[in-house]
């Protein structure tokens, strides 16, 4: 545990304990497939341009509880979500909001770099013109979200190369870039280094901290270094198996400043995980 608390980054940044002041927040969060309880009774505020991870073993429900923060459960015929989600003080749930808004505000990226099959330049542009929004210059704000995204420098002679051509890390950044086109204030990442190297995965990392001075972001990641090298609050996820049915419900088991979790956990299944006793 040591070393993990060693780690992280950013052990300067004063930051409140609690209550945080939340951009979005899960209460009382149940998420059904079928049948099956995938996810029991979450409650999670993310702060404002704070770096939230969501750790824990697989199969715990980390991105079942992500893919509710935008909706992205409203894909999958199966799911059922009940509890609600406040953004700026409205429940995303609530009859009257429309998903695809949702999803504006609040962007995602995702495990695998996933660029359409386009130019460097159509991929950013891609967004804000289907969602209609107002630009003025078009150049100008595809050159902002790639230097947003630390890309800028090493594509701006071949913005109408595909997007294909690019590393893997250099199309995550893109990606990044295409979700920051559309401005959300919250960008969601499932594992979003999962499928980097090293040197791609520290550049993403450095990118995120960059982006906390202008948005909120909340990460999916099994990578505990990571948790601890980037997040400035960590929420650990466990799975318990139903009595019963021996199905395996996920819940949050504690939630708290990432220098504390990884250096003194209040609880101690947690202590167990991030010490590498199970999970
Ligand atoms: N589309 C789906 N249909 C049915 N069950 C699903 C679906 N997606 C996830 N599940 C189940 O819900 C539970 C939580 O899955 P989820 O992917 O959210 O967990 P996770 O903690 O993110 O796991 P991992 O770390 O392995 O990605 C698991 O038991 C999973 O099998």
């Amino acid at each position: 545990m040591g070393s993990l608390s060693d780690v992280h980054g950013d052990a300067n940044r004063q930051l409140p304990e609690f209550p945080l002041d939340p951009v979005m927040e899960a209460r009382n969060l149940n998420v059904f497939y079928g049948d099956f309880h995938a996810v029991h009774d979450v409650n999670l505020a993310y702060g404002k341009n704070e770096i939230t991870a969501m750790i824990g073993p697989s199969g715990c429900g980390k991105s079942t509880v992500l893919r509710c923060l935008n909706r992205m459960n409203d894909l999958v015929a199966s799911a059922r979500v009940e509890g609600e989600v406040i953004y700026h003080e409205q429940n995303i749930y609530a009859r009257d909001v429309d998903p695809i808004a949702v999803r504006t505000h609040v962007g995602m990226v995702f495990q695998k770099p996933n660029p359409f099959p386009k130019s460097i330049y159509d991929n950013i542009a891609y967004g804000p013109r289907v969602t209609g929004m107002k630009v003025d210059n078009m150049d100008d704000l595809v050159e902002g979200a790639l230097r947003g995204a630390a890309l800028w420098d090493e594509v701006k002679d071949k913005l109408k190369q595909s997007a294909y051509g690019l590393s893997g890390g250099q199309q995550q950044r893109l990606c990044i870039a295409r979700t920051i086109a559309t401005k959300p204030d919250v960008i969601l990442m499932d594992e979003p280094c999962s499928a980097l190297d090293p040197i791609a995965t520290a550049r993403v990392e450095d990118l995120m901290l960059q982006l906390r001075d202008d948005y909120t972001l909340i990460v999916v990641t099994h990578n505990m270094q990571q948790a601890a090298r980037v997040s400035d609050r960590t929420a650990f996820f466990t799975a318990r198996p139903d009595e019963t049915t021996g199905n395996r419900t996920g819940l949050l088991v504690e939630y708290d400043l990432t220098a504390k979790i990884f250096s003194n956990p209040g609880n101690q299944q947690t202590e167990d995980y991030i010490s590498g006793r199970f999970g």
